[in-house]
C-alpha cells in the first residue's frame, strides 16, 4: 500500500498528467469513477493541501512576552535532521559546548555560548525534542535564558549568525505544526483564541478547541462521509459485481441521515460558541423610568449612565463592557421606548430598536408599580414591537410594590407577551439580582463542543446542503449523488484544513479488495 500512497502525494503536487504513475504500481483495475475524482481534485481549495515551505531552513524565535522578565524562552525548529550536525542540533550543541545531545525532553542546566567567537552570553535550561515529537513535528530545542533585553538579543544575535538558521514569521512554528499534521484547522484557531482569552469562559471554549474537541467531532463525520464515497463509487463501478453486497446504498443513506440529524443539531445552538468568543451583546429596553439604567449601573457595579427619576433621562445608547461570571458581555442601556413629538427622543427610540434587533440577548425591563397599567393598555405599541418569545422580562422596583398582589399580573403578563422568562428584581435593594445575574449565565452555559467561528458554520450549512442532496439523488442518478458526498466532505475538510482523495482510496480497497 505504501507506494500507492507515495503515488498519490506525488499526484497533488504535479496534478492530472501524474495519474498514470499510480495503476501500475499498485496493478489494480482502475474503475471510471476514480477518474472523476481526481479530475475533481482541481476544484479543492488553495488550503486543502499546504505545499511544505520550500528549502532546509531552521527558524528561531523569542517565545516569550519581549521586555525584562525572570525567564525567556527562545524556540528552535528546523527539519528533522539525519545528523547531528545540521539543522536544530547544531544550534544545541555548539552554543552549550555538549559532545552529543541531551536526553529528549529532559532539562539541562548549560553554559550558552556564542557558535563562532565563543563568548559566554548566559546560563540557562535546554531542552531538546526530537521530531516529530515536538509542538512543529520536527527538530525542536528551546534555550529558557535570563529574560533580560541584552540577553536575549545576544543569544538572538548568536542563533541568527548560524547558516540557514533565520527568525521565524508570525505564526510559523504553527503553520509548521499544521503541514506536519500536528495540528488541524480548528486546533490552531483554539490555540490563536487562548492566546487571546480574556475571561474565563473564553479561555475554557478556546482550550477545549485547542485540544481538538471540534477536530474529533469533524474528523468522526468526515470519516463517515469518505464511507460513504468510497461505498458510492463502488456501486457506480461494480454494481453489477457480485461482489457487492446488496443494500449498500442503504447503508450509505443510513449513514447519510444519521450525519443530517447530527450536523443540525449541531448548528442549532443559538451560536453559543461564538457569542462567548466575541462577547455576549445583550440589550435593556423598556419604558421611561423603568430603572434600565439603574439595572446597568448596578452589574457594571458603577455609574456608567445617568439615572434620575425624569423619564427620557437616556437618549442614546450606553455601552459598557463586562466579565459576567466569566462570560465576556457587552450591554447595552438604551432610551426608554414611548410615542414623543421630541425629535431627538424619537431619534434614540430609534436606535435603541436597532440595538434590540442586532443583540444576542434582549432584556425587557418594566417597573413593577406600573404594571398593571401596562396589563389593562397591553404594553404599549414601540414596546410591543420589541418583545419576541426570547426576550427575557424583568420587573424591577420589586421593593416599591407588593409582589404578593402583582404575582398573578406578572404571570398574566408573561403569558399576554409570550415571553418564556420572567424574573422579579429590585435595583434598590438589590432583590432577584444574583439570581438573574445567574440565570443569565446560564443561557451561555454548555459542555459540548461548541462553534466558534462563522467560518465553520458556512462550511457545515454547505456540508449539510450537500447532504439534503444526496438523499434527494440517490434513487434517481448515483453519480450525482456522489458527487454531493464528495462535496459535503470537502466542505468538513475546508473546516479542518484536510480534503484527501487518498483516505476514499484506502477505505474503497480495504472494504471490497479490489485488485485481489
Ligand atoms: N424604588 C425603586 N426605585 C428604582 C429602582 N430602580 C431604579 N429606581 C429609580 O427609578 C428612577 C428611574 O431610574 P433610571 O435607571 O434612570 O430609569 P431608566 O429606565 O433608565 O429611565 P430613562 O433613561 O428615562 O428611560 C430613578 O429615580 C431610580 O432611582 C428600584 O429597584 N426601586
Ligand atoms: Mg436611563
Amino acid at each position: 500500500m505504501l507506494p500507492c500512497r507515495t503515488a498519490s502525494r506525488q499526484l497533488y503536487n504535479v496534478g492530472s498528467a501524474a495519474l498514470p504513475l499510480r495503476y501500475p504500481r499498485c496493478a489494480i483495475r482502475f474503475p471510471r469513477a476514480h477518474s472523476r475524482f481526481f479530475a475533481s481534485q482541481n476544484s479543492i481549495p488553495a488550503f486543502s493541501y499546504v505545499q511544505p515551505q520550500a528549502g532546509p531552513d531552521t527558524i528561531f524565535a523569542l517565545s516569550t512576552a519581549p521586555g525584562k522578565a525572570g525567564v525567556a524562552v527562545i524556540r528552535i525548529s528546523g527539519k528533522n535532521a539525519e545528523e547531528v550536525s545540521t539543522g536544530t542540533p547544531i544550534a544545541v550543541l555548539k552554543m552549550t559546548h555538549m559532545k552529543k545531545l541531551p536526553a529528549p525532553r529532559q532539562a539541562v542546566l548549560k553554559k550558552i555560548y556564542h557558535p563562532s567567537s565563543k563568548e559566554l552570553l548566559d546560563k540557562g535550561i535546554v531542552l531538546w525534542f526530537p521530531g516529530p515529537q515536538s509542538y512543529t513535528g520536527e527538530d525542536t530545542a528551546e534555550f529558557h535564558i535570563h529574560g533580560g533585553n541584552a540577553v536575549t538579543r545576544s543569544v538572538l544575535d548568536a542563533l541568527g549568525s548560524i547558516t540557514q538558521y533565520r527568525i521565524a514569521d508570525r505564526g510559523e512554528f504553527s503553520r509548521r505544526a499544521f503541514d506536519n499534521d500536528k495540528l488541524d484547522l480548528t486546533e490552531l484557531e483554539g490555540l490563536a483564541d487562548l492566546l487571546n482569552a480574556e475571561t474565563e469562559m473564553q479561555r475554557k471554549l478556546a482550550l477545549r478547541q485547542a485540544e481538538g474537541s471540534l477536530r474529533q467531532q469533524y474528523d468522526g463525520w468526515r470519516e463517515q462521509l469518505i464511507k460513504c464515497m468510497a461505498l458510492t463509487e463502488a456501486v457506480i463501478d461494480f454494481g453489477e459485481d457480485e461482489n457487492i453486497e446488496d443494500g449498500v446504498l442503504n447503508d450509505v443513506l443510513v449513514i447519510v441521515e444519521r450525519l443530517r440529524e447530527s450536523i443540525k443539531a449541531h448548528l442549532n445552538d443559538n451560536r453559543i460558541g461564538e457569542i462567548l468568543r466575541d462577547g455576549i451583546h445583550i440589550t435593556i429596553s423598556g419604558p421611561p423610568n423603568a430603572g434600565k439604567s439603574s439595572f446597568l449601573n448596578t452589574l457594571a457595579r458603577r455609574e456608567a449612565a445617568i439615572v434620575s427619576d425624569i423619564p427620557g433621562t437616556t437618549r442614546d445608547v450606553v455601552e459598557v463592557s463586562l466579565n459576567l461570571g466569566g462570560y465576556p458581555v457587552v450591554l447595552s442601556d438604551t432610551a426608554g421606548l414611548r410615542e414623543s413629538s421630541d425629535l431627538i427622543e424619537m431619534e434614540g427610540v430609534k436606535r435603541a430598536m436597532a440595538k434590540i434587533s442586532t443583540s444576542d440577548m434582549h432584556i425587557c425591563l418594566l417597573p413593577l408599580p406600573e404594571i398593571e397599567s401596562f396589563e389593562r393598555l397591553h404594553g404599549h405599541k414601540i414596546l410591543n414591537e420589541s418583545i419576541t418569545p426570547d426576550t427575557i422580562l424583568i420587573i424591577n422596583k420589586s421593593d416599591a410594590s407588593n409582589t404578593i398582589s402583582s404575582k398573578e399580573t406578572i404571570e398574566r403578563l408573561t403569558k399576554t407577551l409570550g415571553v418564556r422568562h420572567t424574573w422579579l428584581i429590585s435595583c434598590k435593594t438589590g432583590e432577584g439580582i444574583d439570581q438573574a445575574l445567574e440565570s443569565l449565565i446560564d443561557f451561555a452555559t454548555s459542555s459540548s463542543a461548541l462553534i466558534t467561528q462563522a467560518r465553520h458554520r458556512f462550511n457545515l450549512s454547505a456540508c449539510l446542503a450537500a447532504l439534503d442532496m444526496v438523499a434527494d439523488y440517490a434513487t434517481s442518478d448515483i453519480v450525482l449523488a456522489a458527487e454531493e458526498l464528495r462535496q459535503a466532505a470537502s466542505a468538513i475538510g475546508r473546516i479542518t484544513g484536510k480534503v484527501d482523495v487518498e483516505q476514499v482510496l484506502d477505505m474503497l480497497f480495504s472494504e471490497f479488495c479490489i485488485g485481489k
